[in-house]
């Protein structure tokens, strides 16, 4: 999961860099690896700052003021192919044809083939082990068959559906074409999100943002917005500032990554109409309700079992509450977040993963001593965190720790977004719900059932006329004055089903276990180089060397 954002504004005397920036803060929990944005100016001039590090450290003030021009994409990276190597920072950019830059949220499990197709057919040089520039190269490679001066919209369209015929995996993606306008399209399962958003200003003219979450498109006044479609495409060219959209492919499925709604999103944001907040508050719900169930079976009465339910912070707390209030018990923030410390989960190495859990929670000895605990998680991947924050509740004094996560057992690789190689990361692989009770230092595990956590992710008819509508079918503004460029003529189509691999193994683009051979050869190609001291380059979890190479200057 990587955040993805562009912008084209209809005032050609501003620049959109600021808005970029800010519209990256919202969604840095999404990638924290590198950032980058490019910006177009007059004369179709392109404008880059890119490298890794935090939004806040790679746009820097003085290199804002740089970035010119009215439209622009940018990029949040959190590494699922290649490296974390600077070179691998989003946005991409391939001069030919016509200078196009691109954002990518995703991860294509045909890489290799797409490799070769570069180097034997199109004769393409790719630069890095990145597959968001192979997916780059092949929009520029269709692109360019229609040997142009000038494309026109019905020649992007067909180029896309060149890429969409040959790309598999998850793309959400939003490419820039110099001195042209700005596109979006998304995989035609809509496996990763992508929304389009609206913003009517006083002088009439219209701006255009487009967005992994919907947060950002709320948070800057565009007041209308609306899910892209699986197998759809948006085009907003300079010229126009009107969007033409196409369902470039037909739709093959509607299936969002569940894990959106479980960890990936921020929950003020609505995905494919679905709210992630309320669905974590489900997930805490209907967690509570298995719990009591365990216990009945056991002719148990929770409420004599636990005596305090406390969140694992940040993700779990909206579901660990409405946990406690359903299970009518005390809610405690037991632990106390470092405010200064990110996500752990989506760090580049396991040392560091580790290492930043203790620096980041910090569990409080009066919520703990004496008393039995039920500690609420949203997930457990890895089982850092949990194995850590067992321990952390042990020291502080527990009496006994149950630890409750609002996903089902994880069990398989997450092939279109988590950086994982190899199934044997995961604390679940192999082991049943008890011996992972045991491995993480538990006296016992709940876990949530997949179908429940399906029924918690469901679009919620009550939130009518708020949110859900405008993210699904907007045709006009809340006070109903503004007829929207980007409403959709018929009803948004329902939701097919979950891409829930992890939980599954069963993925929505179908068989995927060369992919993931691969993977798994790769990584372990890779430690034998860096064993002997080679900067092995070609997979995950390595920090790389900060190279410097065509696409970066090393200064941003
Ligand atoms: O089993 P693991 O491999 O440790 O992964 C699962 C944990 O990682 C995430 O937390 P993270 O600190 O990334 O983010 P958060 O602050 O949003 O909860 C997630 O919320 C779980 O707590
Ligand atoms: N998390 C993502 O969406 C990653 C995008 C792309 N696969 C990369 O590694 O840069
Ligand atoms: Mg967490």
């Amino acid at each position: 999961m990587c955040g993805i954002l562009g912008i084209i504004s209809s005032d050609t005397n501003t620049n959109v860099a600021s808005e970029l920036f800010d519209g990256s803060l919202y969604l840095q929990h999404r990638g924290q690896d590198a950032a980058g944005i490019v910006t177009c100016g007059r004369g179709g001039r392109l404008y880059q700052c890119k490298g890794n590090g935090m939004a806040r450290d790679v746009f820097t003030q003085e290199r804002m003021s740089k970035l010119v021009g009215n439209m622009g994409i940018a990029h949040l990276r959190y590494p699922t192919a290649g490296s974390s190597a600077n070179s691998e920072a989003q946005p991409f950019y391939v001069n030919a044809p016509y200078g196009i830059s691109l954002s990518h949220n995703g991860n294509l499990t045909n890489g290799e083939e797409l490799k070769k197709y570069m180097d034997e057919v199109v004769h393409r040089h790719i630069n890095t082990d990145s597959d968001s520039e192979l997916l780059l190269n092949l929009f520029a490679a269709e692109l360019a068959t229609y040997d142009k001066s000038r494309v026109n919209e019905n020649d992007i369209f067909k180029a896309l559906e060149g890429v969409y015929n040959r790309v598999r995996g998850a793309y959400a993606c939003i490419a820039m074409l110099s001195g042209y306008g700005i596109i979006g399209f998304r995989d035609p399962h809509g496996i990763r999100p992508l929304l389009i958003g609206e913003r009517l200003k006083d002088d009439g003219q219209r701006d255009y943002m487009l967005a992994s979450e919907s947060v950002v498109l709320k948070a800057h006044g565009y007041q209308v917005y609306r899910d892209i479609l699986p197998g759809e495409a948006v085009i907003i060219s300079k010229d126009k500032m009107l969007p033409v959209f196409k369902q470039v492919v037909p739709l093959k499925s509607y299936s969002p990554d569940i894990f959106e709604y479980v960890y990936f999103a921020r929950p003020d944001s609505v995905l494919d109409g679905i709210s992630v907040y309320r669905s974590r508050l489900l997930m805490g719900e209907k967690l509570a309700q298995n719990i009591t169930d365990y216990y009945k079976s056991q002719d148990k009465n929770v409420l004599n079992e636990i005596d305090v339910v406390i969140p694992v912070p940040d993700t779990s707390r909206h579901s660990a509450l409405q946990c406690a209030i359903t299970l009518n018990l005390p809610y405690r923030e037991g632990f106390i977040k470092n405010r200064y410390v990110g996500r752990t989960f989506i760090m580049p190495d396991q040392k560091q993963r580790q290492s930043s859990v203790r620096r980041k929670l910090n569990a409080m000895a009066s919520e703990f001593y004496g008393k039995s605990v039920l500690l609420v998680d949203d997930s457990i991947v890895r089982g850092t965190t949990s194995q850590e924050i067992v321990n952390m509740a042990r020291e502080a004094g527990a009496k006994r720790v149950f630890f409750a996560s609002c996903s089902p057992v994880i069990r398989y690789n997450h092939i279109y977004g988590i950086d994982l190689a190899d199934n044997k990361q995961l604390v679940g692989y192999n082991r049943t719900e008890n011996e992972v009770s045991l491995k993480i230092g538990a006296d016992h595990v709940f876990y949530q059932k997949l179908e429940d956590l399906i029924d918690c992710c469901q679009r919620d008819d009550s939130l009518k006329d708020h949110e859900r509508e405008l993210a699904l079918t907007p045709v006009v503004s809340r006070d109903n004055s503004i007829i929207s460029m980007i409403a959709r003529n018929d009803e948004a189509p329902e939701i097919t089903g979950f891409e829930a691999g992890v939980f599954t193994g069963k993925y929505v683009t179908g068989d995927e276990t060369s992919y993931m051979l691969r993977a798994e050869q790769a990584r372990a190609r890779n430690a034998r180089r860096s064993d002997s001291g080679s900067t092995g380059m070609d997979i995950l979890d390595v920090k790389a060397p900060s190279e410097i190479n065509i696409f970066n200057s090393g200064d941003y």
